[in-house]
């Protein structure tokens, strides 16, 4: 059965959702699935933007059959090649033989390189400020290298504001029925899966994507429709988005807040990161959010990451090193380019006691524009009643930082 919904006059979303996959990128956890977006503007020529991931191809080609009819589709403009959205687009170059492909350089080298059989099709080369016209609708190219693949573009419709925008101001979670950004509740249900997916996804490229908003920044006053590849097509609250992803991508933290993130093999820390949160709630910050390293997939822990302000790392001391979860949790952060966050250390260990050093080291030596604050709780096994200033101290010198 097809499914589709109409953006505008004349263009439509066709994409499909997925609940089946687990993994995105096969690393990413999507419990609540995701969507991948394609539409179809029906102008003098019918032109396809993007196509679907393998898995949800056949319902592209109902979609398309659906609202082709007898028409054929004339013009497949293909703005990111990365295969969750690319991966269809042999098969329609079966179904529909004269079809017409418009993509970046780069993008027509991973087709091939993905072993897809283009050549002999009429394949259309662009770049950035190139425009492509389809009867009443003129389209300009936007070059978005490295948001997140480089041979990304977007692609601007002038005559009914459709800014396609490949996978920038994109979100894990299924459609499912819902379209447009008004019609979910964005900010509850919606935002900390858009920053799991930027953070995640295209995170570590923020200069780029500072680049792309510059750009967008131009037309900004003609974007009517705002059409990823994942998640909600924007239309109105335009500004909320940009403004998210500015910060994100300037690694800005979103909230004046603390993360806690605790690695702990039996309780010790733990107790010692929730003795710390209530002492910070008590003092009048209660953005708090508390993790356990072992248990929470790092995805979320980055996004967290890049939210919060504040990061406290509670770690215990392994074989003379930073507990292996927590050690991947800098690393990842690290390899996502994370920068501007004030960090405070909390170690422990029952023999000789590494953790604090060790992540002070990472952080100073591997991380940019960090500032770990000289405060550190250090126990012995477990944090005794003795401990209580030094963790009075800690939670001080954390809400004292927040003020500056
Ligand atoms: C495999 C293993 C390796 C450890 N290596 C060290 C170590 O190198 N130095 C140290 O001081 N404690 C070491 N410990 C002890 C723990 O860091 C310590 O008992 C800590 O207090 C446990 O805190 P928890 O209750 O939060 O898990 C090790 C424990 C385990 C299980």
């Amino acid at each position: 059965m097809y499914c589709v919904r109409e953006v505008t006059k004349d263009l439509y979303w066709v994409g499909a959702n997925d609940h089946r996959t687990t993994l995105f990128e096969n690393i990413h956890p999507i419990p609540r699935g995701v969507s991948y977006n394609a539409y179809l503007l029906l102008d003098e020529q019918s032109v396809l933007f993007d196509t679907v991931d393998w898995s949800a191809c056949r319902q592209l080609l109902e979609n398309l059959e659906h609202l082709l009819g007898e028409r054929a589709l004339d013009c497949l403009v293909i703005n990111h090649m990365e295969p969750d959205h690319g991966a269809s687009i042999e098969e329609l170059l079966r179904r529909y033989p004269n079809l017409k492909l418009i993509a970046t350089e780069k993008a027509f080298m991973l087709m091939r390189q993905f072993g897809f059989h283009v050549d002999g099709h009429e394949l259309v080369e662009v770049k950035e400020g190139d425009t492509c016209t389809f009867g009443g609708h003129t389209v300009t190219f936007i070059a978005a290298p490295m948001v997140h693949w480089p041979e990304a573009m977007l692609t601007f419709d002038r005559a009914n504001g459709a800014l396609f925008s490949a996978d920038a101001f994109g979100s894990f979670i299924a459609l499912d029925g819902k379209l447009f950004n008004d019609e979910v509740a964005f900010d509850r249900d919606w935002l900390d899966e858009a920053r799991r997916y930027f953070t995640n996804i295209v995170g570590k490229y923020g200069p780029h994507v500072q680049k792309l908003l510059g750009k967008a920044a131009g037309i900004l006053d003609q974007i009517k429709f705002v059409c990823p590849l994942h998640g909600p097509v924007w239309r109105s609250d335009l500004g909320y988005l940009i403004d998210k992803y500015d910060k994100w991508s300037r690694y800005a933290p979103e909230e004046q807040g603390v993360m806690i993130a605790y690695a702990s093999m039996y309780g010790n820390t733990e107790a010692a990161a929730q003795a710390l949160a209530a002492r910070l709630c008590e003092k009048g910050c209660t953005k708090v959010a508390v993790y356990d390293v072992s248990n929470t997939h790092v995805s979320y822990l980055i996004s967290e990451a890049f939210k919060y302000s504040h990061i406290v790392l509670a770690s215990v001391t392994y074989n003379l090193g930073i507990y292996p979860v927590m050690h991947n949790f800098l690393a990842d952060m690290k390899a996502l380019n994370l920068q501007n966050r004030t960090f405070a250390l909390v170690e422990n260990g029952s023999w000789a006691c590494k953790s604090g050093d060790l992540m002070q080291k990472f952080i100073d030596e591997e991380m940019k524009n960090m500032t770990v604050l000289n405060e550190r709780l250090s126990m012995a096994s477990s944090l005794h009643a003795d401990k209580a200033v030094e963790l009075d101290t800690l939670a001080d010198a954390i809400m004292d930082s927040m003020r500056t």
